[in-house]
């Protein structure tokens, strides 16, 4: 049994198809990389995972356990970030942090214990005590992902949580949830930006029009492309059979 399960998924909004039948096995363990252009069904395959949304027809199991029927289930087990994480701007990140520990009666000591590990990991000691909404997009981004581990989910879900970072906050980043993945922990993260999915993920599987048009590792995903380039960016495109360079390329980068 692969740690998550998915069958046959398909999620309609109205007329738009944004999940088309979708079979997937994601073993635990691993750091896991939805790759796609904007609108490629990312997000609506994510809060399926994490049992946020329904699905029209088809089956998640999260180890296990169903995640429509088993939503509330999942949610002990899980850290979600959300793309646009809500955080308490009028709050200061140790306050946030200790609201997350009393939702999940999580005891002081061991509180206290998560708080200041992770936050000497990712360099964020010195703004325990401001306000969240007067810190900078990666230190808020920093505050969600610690909020979404602090009490020691067994997978963590990022929908875009990668983006828009500097290079020093990614990569201690890409080091947290490396340590992560290493103690069996899953990670599964969504983002159209290729450079990310290249450098962090284990597996990667490429989302296009609520399809996947590829899933392994970059070697497999090259020898399936038939190129012998290791550039993902290539390998999408042969993947996908999409030609309209101009208009693909565009979609995927970072505007
Ligand atoms: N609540 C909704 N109501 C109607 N259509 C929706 C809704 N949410 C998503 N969609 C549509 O479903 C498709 C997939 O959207 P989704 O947000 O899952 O893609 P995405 O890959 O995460 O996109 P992005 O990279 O822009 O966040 C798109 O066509 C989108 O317009």
């Amino acid at each position: 049994m692969s740690f998550i399960e998915i069958k046959d998924l398909v999620k309609k909004y109205g007329n738009t198809t944004a999940i088309n039948n979708i079979t997937l096995d994601i073993d635990g363990g691993q750091i896991y990389g939805i790759l796609g252009p904007n609108g490629s069904g990312k997000t609506t395959l994510l809060k399926i995972i994490s049992g946020i949304l329904p699905p029209t027809s088809g089956s998640v199991t999260v180890n296990g356990i169903n995640a429509v029927t088993g939503a509330d289930s999942i949610k002990k087990f899980l850290g979600y970030i959300p793309e646009t994480p809500a955080l308490y701007e009028s709050l200061t990140p140790i306050e946030f942090f200790n609201f997350i520990g009393s939702v999940f009666n999580i005891d002081s000591a061991t509180l206290k214990e998560r708080i200041n590990a992770f936050s000497s990991a990712l360099e964020i000691e010195k703004y325990m005590n401001e306000f969240i909404g007067s810190l900078s997009f990666g230190t808020k981004q920093k505050v969600a992902i610690i909020s979404a581990l602090i009490h020691d989910p067994q997978l963590l879900v990022m929908d875009e949580g990668m983006n828009g970072l500097d290079p020093r906050s990614s990569r201690i980043i890409k080091e947290l949830l490396r340590d992560f993945a290493s103690k069996g922990r899953t990670v599964i993260f969504s983002t159209h930006i290729m450079e990310i999915a290249e450098n962090v993920c284990d597996t990667i599987s490429i989302l296009y029009n609520g399809n996947i048009a590829g899933t392994g590792s970059l070697e497999k995903l090259k020898e399936e492309a038939g190129s012998n380039n290791t550039d993902l960016e290539e390998i999408f495109l042969r993947l996908t059979g999409d030609n309209d360079l101009d208009t693909l390329l565009n979609s995927l980068k970072d505007l």
